[in-house]
């Protein structure tokens, strides 16, 4: 068996192993059971369910589901043993190291995939007379969604009409009748991009949409990499080894040789259907808010034995929508500041933000020996974040200094609301991208994809200039490093 990072069912198997994943064998419906039951499960960080009997399996086991493939462990030990089994980390990883570990590729050189001549997804192969994507199991996730979201872990693999660029990303698609899709193709987003290469010229887009791809490769293609960064070569530089890839039937592109599941087929330029509403990543759905988005013909399904379909079943705390987005693109965010000589140590995403948030801990040294201004500073990093791709889901930039750990929310909102002066302290965009998925934005009161965004400068005064000049009134802060020690060592003598 492979490793867990580099295969999906070696990665099932891990889950097993790791005490992680619940087998429920009894038949569970795809239309909205099998969600509920997801549901229940990342709002209390239960162990991931799988589920080996859905209603609409064919005979060859098409397919089965995998919820919550990369939520959080109730065990705080390890909480994120779940992302750190996609990237061959220990499961007591800490985001910290998570983190790094997907920017650490950014530093070496690319290794190109290596190309196969067949694989696992090969092992069956059916023509659109051969299956009803109404017919097989594709799950109804939230009530008022308005289709069967099939599509929401796998990954589009889709390539620039001059071939240089392959984009791999995960975006929303629901089953729009027996052989077609249709999902969210929305600027900045690459796929939008490269969708919109192939409408200038007047020919529909190659796709392929692969679900239980390598648990690495599925990370990079939620991650916001530059623009031109093809996704697998990266992915190979950060696990140290070449993806191996097979050619699809019906077109020329690639898709990692074990993946579950491959849909095969064109994104059409020019016919669009309704697609939405979904139960998105803020935690809400809205009732008729369904727009016109482009369709995808599936030409042809390829699939592994009994193969496995991931499944997000997003919306409220936690799901793969914040335990991904917000920090992958933090850790794109931390890169992109640290990249332009600026004294940024750290970057993370609270989930309490709904990952709307990034926090940046500052290193309060290098700051002061810049000699700038509080002003300068913030909007010097709005103008290089909110200008910019990867900033495009985050409206709040909270800038904090080195005692604060931008991982733990309790010290983050600490800083933000003791130490960031409401209006003062704030530093406003309205002329940049907004994120119109977030509530406030979409069904609010200003423009849905302009502004509301701001820097919190949650760094004091004497922070720019002459360094902390308080204690914190806390055990770690007021008290002898050697008090400190006597009070742990006697703590059970004194009774407690
Ligand atoms: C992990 C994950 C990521 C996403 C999504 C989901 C999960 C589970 C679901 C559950 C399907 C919900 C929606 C929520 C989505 C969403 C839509 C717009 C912005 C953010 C999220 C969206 C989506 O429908 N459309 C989209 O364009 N991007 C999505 N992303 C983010 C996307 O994978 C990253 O941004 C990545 O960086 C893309 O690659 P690139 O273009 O930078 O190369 N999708
Ligand atoms: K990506």
């Amino acid at each position: 068996m492979a490793l867990a990072h580099m295969e999906f069912r070696a990665f099932v198997q891990a889950l097993k192993d790791d005490g992680d994943l619940v087998e429920i064998n009894e038949e569970c419906d795809p239309n909205l059971e099998v969600s509920a039951i997801i549901r229940k499960v990342v709002e209390h960080d239960e162990r991931a369910p799988l589920f080996n009997n859905l209603k609409g399996q064919n005979e060859n086991g098409l397919w089965r589901i995998l919820g919550a493939p990369n939520s959080l462990r109730s065990d705080q030990r390890h909480r994120y043993g779940r992302l750190a089994r996609h990237l061959n980390l220990p499961p007591t990883s800490s985001m910290k190291e998570i983190l790094d570990k997907m920017v650490s590729a950014k530093t070496v050189a690319p290794i190109p995939p290596k190309i196969v001549e067949t694989g696992p997804c090969k092992e069956f192969c059916l023509t659109p007379d051969q299956f009803d994507l109404n017919q097989l199991p594709s799950p109804t996730l939230h009530q008022a969604d308005g289709g069967k979201y099939v599509q929401t872990y796998g990954m589009f693999i889709v390539r620039s009409p001059d071939g240089k660029w392959t984009n791999w990303s995960i975006a929303r698609a629901m089953v729009h009748d027996k052989n077609h899709l249709v999902g969210l193709v929305m600027p900045p987003q690459h796929i939008a991009v490269i969708h919109r290469m192939w409408k200038e010229q007047g020919r529909d887009m190659p796709y392929a949409l692969a679900f239980g791809v390598p648990p690495a490769a599925i990370m990079a293609a939620s991650m916001p990499l530059p623009d031109g960064l093809t996704e697998a070569e990266y992915i190979g530089s950060m696990v140290h080894s070449p993806l191996e890839l097979v050619k699809c039937e019906t077109n020329d592109l690639f898709v990692p040789s074990t993946s579950e599941i491959v849909f095969e087929g064109t994104c059409s330029v020019t016919e669009t259907a309704s697609e939405g509403p979904f139960g998105e990543m803020h935690g809400y759905v809205f009732r008729g808010d369904s727009h016109s988005m482009p369709v995808y013909t599936v030409n042809m399904i390829t699939h592994r034995k009994d193969p496995i379909m991931p499944v997000s079943a997003c919306g409220r705390l936690t799901d793969e929508t914040h335990t991904m987005i917000g920090p992958l693109a933090a850790a794109e965010i931390g890169y992109i500041l640290k990249s332009n000589g600026l004294p940024i140590n750290e970057a993370f995403s609270p989930f309490e933000s709904q990952v709307t948030w990034v926090a940046l801990q500052v290193d309060t040294d290098k700051l002061r020996a810049m000699k700038t201004t509080a002003e300068a500073f913030c909007r010097q990093v709005g103008d290089l974040i909110f200008r910019g791709k990867p900033g495009s889901t985050i409206h709040r930039l909270l800038l904090v200094g080195d005692d604060i750990d931008v991982y733990d929310f309790k010290e983050v909102i600490w800083a933000f609301t003791t130490r960031c002066r409401p209006v003062m302290d704030e530093y406003s965009y309205e002329d940049v991208p907004g994120f119109p998925l977030i509530p406030y934005m979409g069904h609010g009161n200003g423009p849905a994809n302009k502004g509301g965004k701001l820097v919190c400068d949650c760094l004091l005064p004497v922070e720019y200039t002459t360094g902390k000049n308080w204690e914190a009134a806390d055990f770690k802060g007021s008290f002898p490093p050697e008090l400190q020690q006597k009070v742990l060592d006697r703590w059970q003598s004194y009774g407690f």
